[in-house]
């Protein structure tokens, strides 16, 4: 077994490929099945040592095929095991219809099972190969499975995930377990696949590492193998600007706080020095509450040009509590040289007409972060959202290249994706980070990380990562100020 510490994420498509990759290379299928469904096996006495039976629901095919190995496996054991067939087992090919000769006992239909207290179910139902919604005998068994609350171990997904998007085909298995083979599959990440697959095991089958790499594309899970080699030791004797000067615009007099967590989890972050850029009318209340953080007033475009002068300025955050759209605008495309972390409002700004914003940023290194949650990314991208047949890093990928900036599509499940096609998935955000002020903070470390001079893709990844860290650390309950004070350094 091994630990989900694979970072490599493979859709079922590549996996297939893979699969035929091993083959043409001369690994006996029939073993990697083996391996399989011995893995299945063992996790259901493991984990479920005193269950009175094992029903294991096999469909058309070898997600099927991994369940009659699963089954033998565990009736060999000593187990008492019933198999409910989707399908004509006759009617099975390959790999599955040996395994289900091997197996030899009766299999009865789908349709016959009457889950009973004392259950463990192993559902082998479908996996990589789920293609449309499930069929009605399967949504009708899934009903009642998790009406009893009766644990299920799933085989590859729990039948129902989509294992390219994590969204649900119909209805779907709740599993306790899942076993998985080789790597991850994006919808093991993606919300809601995510929250059906109770706690994951990625088994080993003995496919060759090599043959993987060849064929994994650029998506990965989040963490620090991503970005740790920017991860930079900070040497205590750096003057300040070498550690990078952030820049924050602050809203109107009644809208600052925004402003001042992104400058807090900033300076946090690691940024020498934070300065919250003030509308006039606003300066007396920023200065009111800032002591390590600098307070500049920039009251329109000319003093932003003068200001832009200072070539020490690494990075800007615009957009929390910002307010003003038209000046958000200006503001931006006044940036479009500059890196930037553009978030709320100012992404608001470009609804309906992003096209200068993209085009701004469309020379040269990547520059813009964007930082939209899902009401924010459809105001940009319509189009994207639209598009049901896409995931959501399908659609974050098709929107950091058309933006040519990097996209941190915010979620339970945050995408992060670059416009040369790399993604992450975020996973280690916990529920109460979704709370008011936290998508200000994020913006705000982000930007540390590009005034230090992470690349664009890698400071999203890294902040989105910190950020889940600090709302783990600073706990259920938290306000965004305890999650900006318990950002924590970068791991070396
Ligand atoms: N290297 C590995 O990871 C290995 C994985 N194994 C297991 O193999 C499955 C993938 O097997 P595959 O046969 O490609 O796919 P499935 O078994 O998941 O499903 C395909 C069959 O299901 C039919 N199907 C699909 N959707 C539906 C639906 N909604 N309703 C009814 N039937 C459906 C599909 O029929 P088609 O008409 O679409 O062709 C197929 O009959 C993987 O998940 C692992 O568990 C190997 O065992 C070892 C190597
Ligand atoms: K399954």
């Amino acid at each position: 077994m091994s630990a989900a510490g694979n970072h490599t994420l493979v859709t079922p498509a590549e996996m297939t490929a893979i699969d035929a990759d091993a083959a043409r290379s001369g690994i006996d299928s029939y073993g990697l099945m083996t391996s399989a469904g011995t893995a299945v096996s063992a996790a259901a006495l493991r984990l479920y040592p005193g269950a009175l039976r094992f029903v294991v629901l096999c469909g058309p095919g070898n997600n099927g095929g991994d369940g009659y190995i699963a089954a033998a496996a565990l009736r060999d054991s000593g187990a008492d095991v019933d198999v409910h067939a989707l399908g004509d087992p006759a009617a099975l090919k390959g790999d599955a219809a040996r395994a289900c000769t091997a197996f030899g006992t009766a299999v009865k239909p789908l349709a016959d099972y009457a889950p009973t207290a004392g259950d463990v179910v192993v559902d082998a139902l479908f996996g990589a190969g789920l293609s449309r919604p499930v069929p009605p005998e399967a949504a009708r068994v899934m009903r009642t499975v998790a009406s009893q609350d009766l644990p299920v171990i799933a085989v590859d997904l729990p039948s129902g995930v989509d294992g390219r998007s994590g969204q649900v085909l119909g209805a779907s298995f709740r599993a306790r377990h899942t076993v998985t083979f080789v790597a991850r599959k994006p919808g093991h990440l993606l919300m809601p696949g995510r929250m059906l697959c109770g706690t994951l095991e990625v088994f080993d089958i003995g496919i060759p590492g090599r043959i993987l790499s060849a064929r994994a594309g650029r998506l990965s899970a989040n963490g620090p193998h991503l970005w740790r080699k920017y991860a930079f030791t900070l040497d205590p004797a750096a003057h300040k600007f070498k550690r990078g000067h952030l820049a924050v615009f602050s809203g109107g007099p009644l809208s600052t706080g925004a402003a001042r967590l992104s400058a807090i989890a900033g300076l946090r972050a690691g940024a020498g020095l934070v300065t919250i850029a003030s509308p006039a009318a606003a300066s007396q209340a920023n200065a009111s509450h800032l002591t390590a953080v600098m307070l500049k007033q920039i009251e329109g475009e000319d003093d932003l040009s003068q200001w832009l002068a200072d070539k020490r300025i690494g990075a800007f955050v615009l957009g929390p509590g910002f307010g003003d759209l038209q000046r958000a605008r200006q503001y931006a495309l006044m940036l479009g040289s500059h890196k930037l972390v553009l978030d709320a409002d100012g992404i608001t700004a470009f609804k309906d007409d992003p096209g200068p914003l993209f085009k701004a940023c469309a020379k040269g290194e990547t520059r813009l972060v964007m930082t939209p949650h899902d009401g924010e990314f459809a105001r940009l991208f319509p189009d994207i959202e639209a598009d049901e047949a896409s995931s959501k890093v399908d659609r974050a990928i098709a929107a950091a290249k058309r933006s040519h900036g990097v996209i941190v599509y915010k979620g339970a499940d945050t995408v992060i994706a670059a416009p040369d096609g790399r993604a992450a998935i975020n996973t280690n955000a916990p529920p109460w980070l979704a709370t008011a002020g936290s998508g200000d903070t994020l913006a705000g470390i982000i930007g540390a990380h590009l005034a230090q001079g992470m690349p664009a893709f890698e400071a999203a990844a890294a902040g989105v990562w910190r950020h889940g860290r600090a709302g783990a650390k600073a706990g259920e309950g938290l306000t965004a100020e305890d999650l900006a004070a318990a950002v924590e350094p970068l791991p070396a």
